[in-house]
């Protein structure tokens, strides 16, 4: 079900960084259509070797991504698998994730409304076809297009592969995924339609915390009480906003709202005179 990539037709440039357990670099691909050779650019994922047992689940995500399209989900071209290196081929998003984004970038309210807005549809697709994408989070939110603060044209985000699924990962991981993994994750280990729901919660926090890392300074024994004692990120100032975060952070997985009334919820949130009072500094800061 994957369109396999030679590896003599990959070009690779400069690394890019790293996931959790992938190296991403810049590169091409180069095709052969009538006669012509095409290069495309694009992102080269390569999983580490030390996870060389988890590549089936690696691809297992990546396959999840091509089945369906959708304008908010990343193009996967398809697997390269050369000597010990298991290589996933995207299309290349320009300005990257949008966890470093945020924190280097200023954006403003109505940006940041768009983006959850984005996010929100994708949710409600992959709800209404039943998949579960596992990993969300700002690090896997790509940034197509920044949208500029003076005009108007507003951002443009795609939601990477979810990687290496939850069930696969040892318990120190898990555990190190907190808070964005739901509470009902670490028990049973099974990823549900509700869990994407929480996750939405905590990418939300980050996107409007401007990137900062939700419950860095934990480790993973203090992450584990933070869910033990049923604890809830520091709220926003926007209570509409705080709000709609703790509806979905809500720890029994049945009272998390449907996709569609969080889509309801953003609407009705109206930048404007939150921004205005918050730009007049009548609201506290
Ligand atoms: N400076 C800079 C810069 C870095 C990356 C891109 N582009 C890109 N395209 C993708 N398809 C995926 C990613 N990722 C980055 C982290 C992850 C982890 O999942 N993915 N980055 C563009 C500019």
């Amino acid at each position: 079900q994957f369109h396999m990539i030679k590896h003599e037709d990959l070009i690779w440039k400069e690394s890019l960084g790293q996931g959790s357990f992938t190296h991403v670099y810049r590169g091409f691909k180069t095709h052969r259509r009538d006669g012509e050779t095409h290069t495309t650019e694009v992102l080269l994922k390569v999983l580490d070797a030390e996870h060389k047992n988890s590549w089936e689940s690696f691809f297992e995500a990546a396959s999840l991504m091509s089945q369906i399209s959708h304008k908010h989900l990343l193009l996967v071209y398809g697997v390269s698998v050369h000597k010990s290196k298991n290589i996933m081929v995207q299309e290349f998003v320009k300005h990257g994730a949008l966890d470093l984004y945020l924190k280097r970038s200023s954006v403003s309210l109505s940006w940041k409304l768009d983006v959850a807005k984005q996010l929100a549809c994708t949710l409600n697709f992959l709800e209404e076809k039943n998949i579960v994408h596992g990993n969300i989070c700002a690090k896997n939110l790509l940034l197509v297009r920044e949208g500029d603060p003076n005009s108007d044209n507003l951002p443009f985000i795609k939601l990477s592969d979810p990687g290496i699924s939850v069930a696969m990962l040892g318990r120190e991981v898990v555990l190190d995924r907190i808070p964005w993994v739901a509470p009902e994750v670490l028990d049973m280990l099974e990823l549900g339609q509700q869990s994407d729901k929480w996750s939405f919660g905590t990418t939300l926090w980050e996107l409007f915390n401007g990137g900062e890392v939700p419950l860095q300074r934990l480790d993973p024994k203090q992450k584990q009480q933070f869910y033990e004692r049923r604890s809830q990120l520091p709220c926003l100032d926007w209570t509409e906003l705080a709000d709609l975060i703790s509806q979905c952070m809500e720890y029994q997985p049945e009272l998390r709202p449907s996709s569609r009334s969080i889509i309801r919820h953003l609407n009705s949130l109206i930048t404007s005179d939150y921004e205005i009072l918050h730009a007049a500094g009548t609201l506290p800061e």
